[in-house]
């Protein structure tokens, strides 16, 4: 690390903010299909709800896990949030700023801290610019201006993601998966943002790579102060990675917590199926009891009121299609499953009937979230404990 780079990281630390970096609330995002003109008349919304009224927080120099089934909404809603599309509906707060409607330079300057790596940064790279040039453009588009000069600076992210100097002239298809994963980086990493939308960065990429990629990410994370927004649907990478976890399904976030809660103690009867669904490769490689089965329902036209009742295998009837649930902020669940069940910052005891009830009709966010998300020392007084 450069003393640059570690000057960078304590500059963040050191910042008396206590609000979330990226706070958003209410999200929606519609999609218009190409309805017939009688649909329109008598009002038939056949829109895709792709994000159908999100609320997320992610902190300062955290990693937020955004997990779900394909199709739930997950690349749509960080598309959202780094502002490539325009939610439907709700706010948009970023380092406490409404960044919602920003437009024209105020927009081009947002995309400084907000940046995006891609799943395939194939089909990101411009395959006719070579990727020193790749990496070099938004420090000229941004006129960043560098103490060393801006080859030298484009010679020192290419060293930072374990590239070389003299890949510099090499053109993206030269290199493979990991490899242009590492450029897509630098490339973000240029302009040295502040949080990263990470659309599945390593689903394309080997186990052993995948592995290589999180370190590099992680240990960015360390040097240059950055939050992620990891998306994945590959539940062991986000577990590696993420200091929270977001569920999403259907559009909408149905739990979120700390990783070990969510890992170790899953309240929704959506994430305990989710992690029943991998298989147990401590035990024999079996699915575990109760795994997810069908497929989720169409998101132009979701089920009245709990949108996973459909599948839900706690499902308990008429309640379950009454009323959307609300995301509640719950107590940080401390005993283990069955004993107790957390309502409204209160811990109470109640039997197993009930605790599937209230887990099937309220959608859960452990208030140990609200701690964290708003403690920007957070994760350096926690780092410990997800290492081991
Ligand atoms: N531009 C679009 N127009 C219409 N529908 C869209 C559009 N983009 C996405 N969708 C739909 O919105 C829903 C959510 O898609 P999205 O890609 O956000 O999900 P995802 O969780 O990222 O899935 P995956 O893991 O497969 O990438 C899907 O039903 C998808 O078909």
């Amino acid at each position: 690390m450069s003393s640059e780079t570690a000057s960078i990281a304590e500059e963040k630390r050191g910042r008396p903010e206590r609000e979330p970096l990226f706070h958003a609330t209410g999200v929606k995002k519609h999609f218009s299909t190409d309805t017939g003109l009688i649909d329109r008349l008598v009002g038939d919304d056949k829109s895709v709800k792709a994000v159908d009224g999100v609320d997320i927080m992610v902190g300062h120099e955290e990693t937020l896990g955004l997990v779900g089934e394909s199709g739930c909404g997950k690349t749509t809603l960080g598309r959202i949030l780094s502002r490539l599309y325009e939610p439907t509906n709700g706010t948009l707060m970023f380092e406490g700023k409404d960044i919602t409607t920003l437009e024209g330079k105020a927009l081009k300057d947002l995309r400084k801290d907000i940046q995006v790596i891609f799943q395939d940064p194939l089909s990101s790279l411009n395959p006719r610019k070579t990727v020193g040039e790749i990496v070099e453009k938004p420090l000229t588009v941004h006129n960043i201006e560098t103490e060393q000069g801006t080859r030298e600076r484009v010679v020192e992210l290419f060293e930072e993601v374990g590239l070389r100097k003299s890949h510099l002239d090499r053109y993206p298809h030269e290199f493979s998966g990991g490899q242009r994963q590492r450029v897509g980086i630098a490339r973000a990493l240029a302009v040295e943002p502040k949080l990263i939308i990470a659309d599945e960065p390593v689903s394309a990429l080997d186990v052993s790579v995948q592995a290589q990629i999180i370190n590099l990410l992680k240990r960015l994370q360390n040097e240059y102060g950055i939050s992620y927004l990891f998306i994945a649907h590959d539940l062991s990478v986000v577990k590696h990675i993420s200091d929270r976890v977001a569920v999403m399904y259907l559009g909408n976030i149905i739990e979120t917590g700390l990783t070990a809660d969510i890992y170790g103690n899953p309240q929704h009867p959506y994430t305990r199926a989710l992690l029943n669904s991998i298989p147990d490769l401590e035990g024999d490689g079996s699915m575990r009891k109760n795994p997810l089965s069908g497929t989720p329902p169409s998101p132009i036209d979701p089920p009245e009121g709990c949108p996973f009742h459909t599948r839900c295998p706690e499902y308990i009837g008429g309640e379950c299609e009454g009323s959307k649930p609300e995301l509640q902020s719950v107590a940080h669940v401390t005993g283990s499953i069955g004993q107790t069940m957390p309502t409204d910052n209160e811990t109470e005891v109640v039997d197993d009937e009930h605790r599937s009830h209230l887990a099937s009709c309220h959608w859960l966010e452990y208030s140990a979230d609200k701690r964290r998300a708003q403690d920007p020392y957070a994760r350096e007084n926690n780092g410990a404990e997800n290492e081991s």
